[in-house]
């Protein structure tokens, strides 16, 4: 029986590693992780993570061919796959700080591999790492293999959490990556064999280890470079009058564009995008090429400026100022059908209206009171790391109250803003809303899924990224 074990029971690992024991009843798979709570929910019935389809998944497999377990050594041991799926977050200090990937958890990964191997294995990259990372892990697993081999493979991860479960199962593509040797690419067969499981053989791509590492990175990059093309089309859209939904409908109409990923947005979030841009910034810097790393530094600079963008829209539209005026902030996941709250929009959208001196009152259907708090006294790229591995929640943040309903929260309230695309958002009473709220009542809508005339019908003053402003919004600053 082969058996498989997962380094890193977190999003992806968690998982990828359930559909794998769900598609190959013959092949054991052990996810393990140093985070003792975390194992403990995944080994329970309140998982670690949401994400829709993965219980059921977990529930047929768990206990017959898929394990969770602290016992990290063992199962590493034990197994003939490792996949490391360990977290990659942005460096916080030393060189490369705030660009670099922070490697420290991959190598500590390596090191207990090697350490405890006695058998030959194959490594997996499951996790997103720089290009040419798989030479570093190389040196650091023969360095000590006691003659044992060791092959190294990159098999990034493709999927987008709310959706996990559906991209595993039927994927765009696997992108296996390996040495061009006779033994690299027996090693890369033997992974394509677990995936064709499922997976039809077109699907499954292979290449050279740092295409395949490379390829990663590329794929974040134009995803959120999408999203930024239209997000500056969108602050174009307000000064002019054209609606950004009509401008991505009639560009995406185009085959060579595509329909997908058009959506403007208060920005995009989630743990990857931003870091994996800086890190391909830091890459093309350190390999001289300062025109590239330009080029892709734009993507974030658009993003941050398009989160400024949407707080100043809120403020100068209140009068200039709104000091001690009640604000609800419907949604705090950096995007629907998940409780991952990592680089979300709705961060920094808090931080900016908490230094205006707003007070927030925060509901999100997913995520905990004790996690907002965290984020907002959290410092930059903190949150980058998993919950068990942050400072601890302060015990209150003055002016922030998180509650359990979205109609509590806006009791009273002089504005709301929508930064996370809830469906249960979408079919509000917003005429109930507006009776119980301060007037004039605004709508910030930093998703567009509000029917704007309706809302305006109804008597709110509505904000709604890139569509046409009403007459109040006219005349704002930047
Ligand atoms: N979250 C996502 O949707 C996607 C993430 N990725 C990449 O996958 C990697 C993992 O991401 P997530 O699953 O989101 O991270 P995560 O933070 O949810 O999970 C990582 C886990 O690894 C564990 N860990 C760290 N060092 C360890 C060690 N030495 N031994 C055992 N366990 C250890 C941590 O305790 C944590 O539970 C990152 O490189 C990320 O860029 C790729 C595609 C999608
Ligand atoms: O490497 C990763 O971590 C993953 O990053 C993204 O997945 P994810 O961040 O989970 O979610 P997305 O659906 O890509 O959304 C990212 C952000 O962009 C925003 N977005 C997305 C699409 C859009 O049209 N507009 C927009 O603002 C979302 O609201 C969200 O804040 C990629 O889509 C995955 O392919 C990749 O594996």
């Amino acid at each position: 029986m082969v058996k498989i074990c997962c380094i890193g029971a977190g999003y992806v690992g968690g998982p990828t590693m359930a559909v794998i024991a769900l598609k190959c009843p013959e092949i054991e798979v052990a996810v393990v992780d140093i985070s003792v709570p975390r194992i403990n929910a995944w080994n329970s019935d309140q998982l670690p993570i949401f994400e829709p389809g993965l219980d059921e998944v977990v529930k047929q497999c768990r206990g017959k061919n898929l394990f969770f377990s602290t016992d990290v050594e063992k199962h590493v041991s034990e197994a003939d796959i490792v996949f490391v799926s360990v977290n990659t977050p942005t460096k916080t200090c030393g060189l490369g700080a705030g660009k670099a990937a922070d490697l420290t958890y991959w190598e500590s990964a390596a090191r207990m591999i090697a350490d405890v191997s006695k058998s030959s294995k194959i490594v997996v990259e499951k996790s997103t790492v720089p290009v040419k990372t798989a030479e570093a892990i190389e040196k650091i697993l023969t360095h000590n293999s006691k003659g044992i081999s060791f092959q190294i493979l990159s098999n990034p991860e493709f999927l987008a959490e709310g959706t996990a479960i559906i991209n595993l199962l039927n994927p765009d593509r696997v992108l296996i990556g390996g040495r061009e040797t006779l033994k690299g690419k027996e090693a890369i067969q033997m992974l394509e064999d677990v995936y064709a499981h499922w997976v039809p053989k077109d699907r499954i791509i292979c290449t050279n280890l740092w295409s395949a590492e490379l390829s990663k990175l590329a794929a974040n990059a134009f995803l959120a470079q999408r999203i930024s093309s239209v997000n500056a089309m969108s602050a174009l859209c307000e000064a002019t009058g054209a609606d950004i939904t009509q401008v991505s409908y009639a560009v995406g109409k185009d085959a060579r564009i595509g329909p997908k990923f058009l959506n403007a947005s208060v920005g995009f979030g989630g743990s990857c995008f931003q870091k994996d841009i800086l890190n391909l910034v830091y890459i093309c810097e350190c390999n001289g090429l300062p025109v590239v790393a330009n080029y892709w530094k734009q993507v974030i600079k658009l993003n941050d400026y398009q989160k400024t963008r949407f707080v100043n829209q809120v403020v100068s539209s209140m009068f200039n100022t709104v000091a001690d005026k009640k604000i609800t902030v419907l949604g705090f996941a950096f995007k629907k059908d998940t409780g991952d709250t990592r680089e979300s929009p709705a961060i920094d959208v808090c931080k900016g209206l908490l230094g205006d001196k707003a007070q927030l009152s925060i509901y999100d259907p997913q995520v905990s009171e004790d996690q907002i708090k965290r984020d907002l006294s959290m410092s930059k790229f903190d949150w980058d790391h998993p919950a068990h591995l942050q400072p601890p929640s302060p015990i209150a943040i003055e002016k922030v109250r998180v509650v359990r309903d979205a109609y509590e929260a806006t009791k009273d309230a002089h504005a709301l803003c929508i930064l996370t695309e809830w469906e249960e958002f979408r079919t509000l009473d917003y005429k109930r809303i507006y009776e119980n709220m301060q007037k004039p009542a605004f709508v910030f809508d930093g998703r567009n899924i509000v029917n704007v005339k309706r809302l305006r019908k109804i008597g709110f003053i509505v904000y709604s990224i890139g569509k046409p402003l009403d007459a109040w919004h006219h005349g704002k600053p930047e």
